[in-house]
């Protein structure tokens, strides 16, 4: 009911959440997924994008409590909250939550690793940045130097450790979410340009935890049948119940395909995988031929010198967010969470940045701000595919007598096509206005709420029921099993005394 209630709420507030910095539409992204989906998975699968490297040691530098999830059963609790001590050990949150096939580089020093991937390469400037921080302007929006130069830094092979359930939650997790979303405090004096960037940025985060639940959702582990696969339930009740964050999912999309888009005509100069060139270069092309210049306009976010200062500030912020990753105490929680937090940040710094000097800021990337790029891309477009899965799946088992658009995630989705089209209109009436655009409350609008409030109580309703009839059943069989508990009491008892009167 909670999440009915927020549901509600969130259709009827009229707050500027809907502006016209995406001019697509769902429906355009999701065309646009079904063609570059092949194409990416092949990127991130190859020699060159499927490697990242993190620090596994690493002592979270905001707060003391470096109490760890994998020596810390309480973390776990909320998620698998009965018998936990029953549990295999393979299903226990420290071994789901595990980094496998740790690269054999891994025990080899820091200059070999590099080597590894450097024997890829034609020039080894992606490594070294000759455009160092020291003397030139910040452009980073995540800890660069940090990732790369670690000394405990090691090779990881993202494709042997997919982004998936891995028990881990309770405080700890709350806590890192809660101190991320508060990094979204901006103190400037341009007002519009402050709620824009405070918009955006919160809009980035959500998506990014978004897209992980999705991800969760759809690798999840039935401890009761001990089968991994998707959870439609846990998908509603993390995302799909949720309009804004669908849309956040999509608006992540656009921004980081905007960003590839962007950064892709000179990809060509950087000559960055001389075995796989070609073929990687060609795929990259595919990708960008098939994104619209027009799905994210990024000159609308921070487009004045007013603010510039807010856009240092939201650059110091996402950095602090790549560092806060430091926090997470599940391995693989870590490795995806600086992996994507890294990615998002490298399509903030090519967005906000080439404008001014493109070259500038091709010759600052690392290769892992490009490995993290295009694998974030990567979890944002399976995030969009497994939306469309889940909606067929949601349909199949509640809806079998709704067509597609009246589920609730197909409602969500055509509601969201709606309210960009109502933008459009908007902006083609008058060119000049670059404000927000609060959907219009017609009749459609209505009637979707209508039906909207009617579906989510229903299901509410139902699920209510079940929970209700769980716990009767719970009573009943305690009432069932009262002479048996009160026999076992008995035989344990004598058994006691009979000890005491034998030693
Ligand atoms: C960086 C990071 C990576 C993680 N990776 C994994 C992983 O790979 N696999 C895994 O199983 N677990 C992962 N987790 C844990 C997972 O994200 C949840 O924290 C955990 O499952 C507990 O979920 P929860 O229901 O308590 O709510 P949480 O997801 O912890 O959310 C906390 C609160 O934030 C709000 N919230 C939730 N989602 C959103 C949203 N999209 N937008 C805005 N607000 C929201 C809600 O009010 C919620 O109560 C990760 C956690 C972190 C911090």
């Amino acid at each position: 009911l909670l999440i009915e209630d927020d549901y509600i709420y969130y259709m009827n507030k009229s707050l500027p959440y809907h502006s016209s910095i995406s001019n697509a539409t769902i429906t355009d992204i999701n065309n646009i997924n079904c063609k570059v989906r092949p194409k990416l998975l092949s990127i991130v699968n190859s020699d060159f994008f499927k490697f990242f490297k993190l620090n596994l040691f690493s002592e979270c530098p905001f707060w003391d409590d470096n109490n760890g999830f994998c020596t810390n059963r309480a973390c776990a609790v909320d998620i698998i909250e009965d018998g936990y001590d029953s549990l295999p050990d393979y299903w226990k949150p420290e071994v789901l939550g595990k980094i496998d096939d740790l690269n054999s580089l891994e025990k080899q020093p820091i200059d070999v690793q590099d080597e590894f991937l450097n024997e890829l390469c034609n020039r080894k400037f992606l490594s070294n940045n000759p455009y160092s921080p020291l003397n030139c302007r910040d452009i980073d929006y995540c800890d660069v130097d940090y990732i790369t130069n670690h000394p405990d830094a090691v090779l990881v092979d993202l494709t042997a450790n997919p982004e998936r359930f891995t028990g881990y939650g309770g405080e700890q997790s709350g806590l890192i979410w809660k101190s991320i979303y508060s990094e979204n405090c901006f103190q400037t004096d341009d007002k519009n340009a402050t709620g824009l960037a405070q918009e955006v940025f919160y809009k980035l985060i959500s998506g990014m935890h978004a897209s992980i639940g999705t991800h969760l959702s759809n690798d999840y582990l039935d401890v009761e049948s001990g089968k991994w696969g998707p959870n439609l339930d846990l998908f509603m009740f993390r995302v799909g119940n949720w309009t804004e964050r669908l849309e956040n999912i999509y608006f992540n999309y656009a921004i980081v395909a905007k960003s590839i888009k962007k950064i892709s005509p000179y990809l060509k100069n950087l000559e960055f995988c001389s075995q796989y060139d070609q073929k990687t270069l060609d795929l990259l092309g595919d990708i960008s031929g098939n994104i619209d210049t027009t799905l994210f306009d990024e000159n609308l976010i921070f487009d004045t010198e007013l603010s510039s200062e807010v856009k240092d500030q939201f650059r110091i912020k996402f950095k602090n967010v790549t560092k806060i990753m430091d926090c997470v105490h599940c391995d693989r929680c870590r490795l995806w969470g600086k992996v994507q937090s890294t990615g998002y940040a490298t399509s903030l710094k090519i967005l906000l940045e080439m404008d001014n000097d493109p070259m500038f800021v091709v010759n600052s990337l690392t290769k892992y701000e490009l490995i993290a790029l295009l694998n974030t891309f990567d979890r944002i477009s399976k995030s969009v595919q497994l939306i469309n899965d889940f909606e067929v799946m949601y349909n199949e088992k509640y809806n079998k007598e709704y067509k597609s658009k009246n589920s609730l995630v197909g409602k969500v989705l055509s509601k969201l096509a709606h309210i960009t089209k109502v933008s459009e209109q908007k902006e083609s009436d008058d060119n000049t206005q670059v404000d927000y655009i609060v959907p219009k409350d017609d009749g459609y609008d209505s009637n979707i709420k209508l039906n909207d409030i009617k579906t989510t109580f229903t299901n509410s309703w139902n699920n209510e029921v079940i929970e209700v009839k769980k716990a009767l059943m719970f009573i009943l069989k305690s009432y069932i099993d009262f002479p048996k508990n009160i026999y076992r009491l008995f035989i344990i008892k004598v058994n006691e005394i009979y000890n005491k009167f034998i030693y």
